[in-house]
Order: structure tokens, then sequence, then C-alpha cells
């Protein structure tokens, strides 16, 4: 394991997920030429993105499911093949239907890629690496969504709608016939790569994916942070920042991007916390959605609109939340055996994706409301309105808060049963310090004899630093 071969399969795989990526967010840069080409209205056209999302959400767990029977391996090439159908359908529809038949194909390939390729990780590397190369590929797949803002834009500018669209089927046709080729389940000395149960096993093992706590302790996870960032990037971002608060369109532009990269830098600092702190894992979760609330409050409460370094802080906060979820992964690769993983991940992977969809939903229609019962004063989009449509997330937020603490106390019971015990964090914090005081007397006191701790020679040799356990 950890060879050559298990960073190549990696690569594919985050390359396939990048690529899924581009091709659901392809259609948030295509607003206009969408308008003329369907003759459509705003609400047909945010059918296109919200029934993609709901394909996507509503698969979750049947994928994760096929993941377990069939194996990443598969399911990611079928995932690229059905984008690549979904794009060419898109590049020649010309009706609303027609486009969200298209649509339907993308939302569904794209939901077989990002639970298969994390099904991958813990087949090819030892599990002290998981939890930061789960981290590096949920952000390393953002990427995708620079690729739709800058290459894909211009190509559709430059030659228009159907060479465009086209262009993103070759890229899923590229991303199918790479993960054909070089992807496999598990490498060869681990045995059999994917035992095929049956179906009477298969939904025993749903069942018992799903009574686990801690699955469900990674699903509301998942829930509670990484919704508000994708309702702000994927659709009332936007809009908020320039007609709420006054933005120009390029500053919003940036703010957004901002939120991509800030995602992909906290990543893998994110990712090596969770390896060195395993127990405090729901503690982060805890700690990013306080930290999402604090931050939306801020903004929400401020008379007028907010000053620009509020904005950013709040875009930082946002984005922490996607890396945050990921720790929602962590719970269910750690909490369920290996042939329950890809099951497992499907389940947690539904829940921010349905905490966004509902509250993309909710924001809207009470932004509606307020208009048309003359709040607004005719601007569906003023601050005062963004105000009391977007303080909908506290209540998701506070029921992703509830949950997670209420699975949090399911999951501490069971390990208390089975004999391990979670020490309150002022103590682990506690804990820890003393050890870290001990360790650095003891290796002063080695340095001087020339011994480390471990009574090897360390003279000319740097200090590594302490295991740093919880
Ligand atoms: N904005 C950062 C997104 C991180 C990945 C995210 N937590 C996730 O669940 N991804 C699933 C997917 O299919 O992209």
């Amino acid at each position: 394991m950890d060879s050559k071969r298990a960073w190549t399969v990696w690569g594919v795989g985050v390359f396939a997920y990048l690529i899924a990526v581009t091709q659901r967010t392809s259609f948030g840069v295509v607003g206009l030429e969408a308008t003329a080409r369907f003759s459509a209205s705003a609400s047909a056209l945010s059918a296109f993105t919200v029934i993609q999302l709901l394909v996507y959400a509503g698969l979750q767990i049947p994928v994760g499911v096929l993941v377990d029977r069939f194996g990443p391996r598969v399911m990611i090439a079928t995932g690229a093949a059905l984008m690549t159908v979904g794009q060419i359908q898109l590049a020649a529809a010309t009706s609303v239907p027609g486009g969200v038949v298209g649509r339907i194909f993308v939302g569904a390939g794209d939901a077989m890629t990002f639970i298969s390729v994390i099904r991958l990780i813990p087949a090819w590397f030892p599990s002290r690496r998981v939890p930061l190369l789960t981290q590096l590929t949920g952000q390393l797949g953002q990427f995708g969504q620079l690729i739709s803002i800058a290459p894909f834009a211009l190509v559709l500018h430059a030659w228009g709608w159907s060479p465009a669209f086209l262009g993103l089927a070759g890229l899923g046709l590229v991303a199918c016939v790479l993960s054909t080729a070089a992807l496999r389940n598990a490498p060869e000395m681990s045995g059999p790569a994917v035992e095929l149960a049956g179906i009477k096993e298969t939904a025993e093992d749903l069942a018992r994916a799903w009574q686990q706590p801690g699955t469900r302790l990674g699903m509301w996870s998942h829930f509670a942070t990484q919704f508000a960032g994708n309702v702000f990037v994927m659709t009332w971002g936007y809009p908020f920042l320039v007609s709420g608060q006054g933005l120009d369109p390029t500053e919003a532009s940036v703010l957004l991007s901002l939120f991509v990269v800030v995602g992909i830098i906290c990543g893998p600092l994110l990712g090596g916390w969770v390896g060195r702190h395993p127990m405090r894992r729901s503690t982060m979760v805890l700690a990013v959605t306080f930290a999402i609330t604090a931050a939306w409050l801020s903004v929400i409460l401020y008379p007028g609109p907010a000053p620009l370094w509020l904005l950013v802080v709040l875009v930082l906060i946002l984005a922490l939340g996607g890396p945050a979820s990921m720790i929602g992964f962590d719970f269910a690769r750690t909490f369920n055996p290996s042939r329950r993983i890809g099951t497992a991940t499907g389940i947690v992977n539904v829940g921010g994706f349905i905490a966004a969809l509902i509250t993309m939903y909710v924001v809207g229609l009470i932004l509606d409301l307020l208009k048309n019962s003359g709040f607004s004063g005719g601007n569906l989009y003023s601050l005062d309105s963004f105000r009391i449509a977007l303080s909908f997330q506290f209540i998701v937020l506070a029921i992703g808060v509830g949950a997670v603490i209420g699975m949090r106390n399911q999951v501490r019971r069971r390990m208390a049963l089975a004999g391990e015990t979670v020490p309150p964090l002022r103590q682990a914090l506690a804990d820890n310090a003393r050890r870290r005081a001990q360790y650095r007397s003891e290796l002063r006191a080695g340095r001087l004899a020339g011994r480390d701790t471990a009574g090897r020679d360390t003279a000319g040799k740097h200090d590594g630093g302490p295991a740093g356990q919880d």
C-alpha cells in the first residue's frame, strides 16, 4: 500500500471528481445564454439546478449501496459516462424539458463520483493517511468550479452553446476512459477487491449502517457545516452581496472565488488536525457551526450594509464549512466495517445537500412573499428582505447543532459500554500540555546525555515533536 500505484489510483479518482464538479457547476455560468436559448423564465431556469441537485441527493444512498456491491471503479466510470451523455443532450437541447433531461443525467453521474472516490482511499492507503487524503480529495475537486468559471465560460462566449457543452462532454469521456484504464478497487494483495453481497445482505448492511450512531453523527455533521456555504455560493450569495450589500459585481466575484481558495488551503490543515485528534472531531464540527452562526448574526444584525472586512470574514468562515463537512465522512469510515463504508458515506453525503436544498428553496420563498406583501418596496433583493430570508439559516443551524450533540451523546454512551471513554475537553487539553512538557524535558535531559527519550543516539538530529494524541 501507499505505493506509486496507490498515488496513481488516487490521482485518477481526484481527476474524475474534479471533472464531475466542473459538470455540476457548468450551468451556473450560462444563465443569460440559457434564458435566450430556451426562452425560459427565471423559475424555469432554476428548475435546471434544483432538479439536478435533487437527483444528486436522492441517489446518494442507492449509489452508496452500489459502490459497496460493485466497487468504485465501475461506479466512477459509469458516472463519467452518464455525465457525458447528459452534456451531449444539453448541447443539442432547444427546449426546457430537453435541457432538464440533460441535467438529470449530469446529476445522476455526479452522484456516483465523490463517494466512490472516497471509498478508494482506505483501500489503497494506511489509515493514518486517510483523513488528510479525504480532505484533499474534497478540496482539490473544487478546482473543477474554476474550470467552469474561466475556460468553459470563454469557450461559451467564443464559440457558442453547443461547442461549449460538447467540450464538457469530451472531458467526461476522458474521465471515463482514464477511470476504466487506471482504477482498481483495491491492491491485488488485499484479496478479493469487492465482496458481492446478495440483495438481502445488502438491505441488512443498509439498515446496519443507518442504525450505527456514528454514521448518523457523520450525516448531521455534514448537515450542520456544509449547507450555509453551498447556499451562498450556488444561489443567494451573489445577489445578497450585489443587490443587498451594494458591492460591485467584481468585488462579489472575488469574494466567491476566495471561498474556493480558502477551502483548498484549510482542508489539509483540518485533515491533519482530525488525524491527530480523532476524539475531538465533533467538537471541531460544533466550533465551525457556531462560527458560521456568529458570522451570519454579525452581518445580519449590522445596521445598514456591512463593511467589506466583515463580509470577507463571513466568506472565510463559510468556506471553513466545506473542510469541516468532510469530518462527516471520517465518522462514516471509522464507525463502519470496510464493506459498508460506501453505504455509510452515501448516508452522510445526503445531510448537507438536503439542508442546502431546503434552505435555498425557503430563502427564495420568503423573498417572494416579502415582495408580494409590499415589504420590499418592489425590490425583490432589498437588504431588509435578505436579512429576514437568510435568518431561516439559524433554524437549520440550530437543528444541526441539536442533532450533532444528541448523536454524539449516543455515540459516547456506546463507546462507554465498550469500555472506551472520551475525557472532557478541559482534561484532555491539560493532559496534552502535561505530556508535551514531559516530552520536552525528557528530550532536553536526553540531549544533554546525547540520547533521545527512546534511548537512541540523537547527536545532530532534529526534534520531530510529540505524537499529539488526545
Ligand atoms: N466547498 C467544499 C466542498 C467540500 C466537499 C463536500 N463536503 C462534499 O460533501 N462533497 C460531495 C460532492 O459530491 O462534492
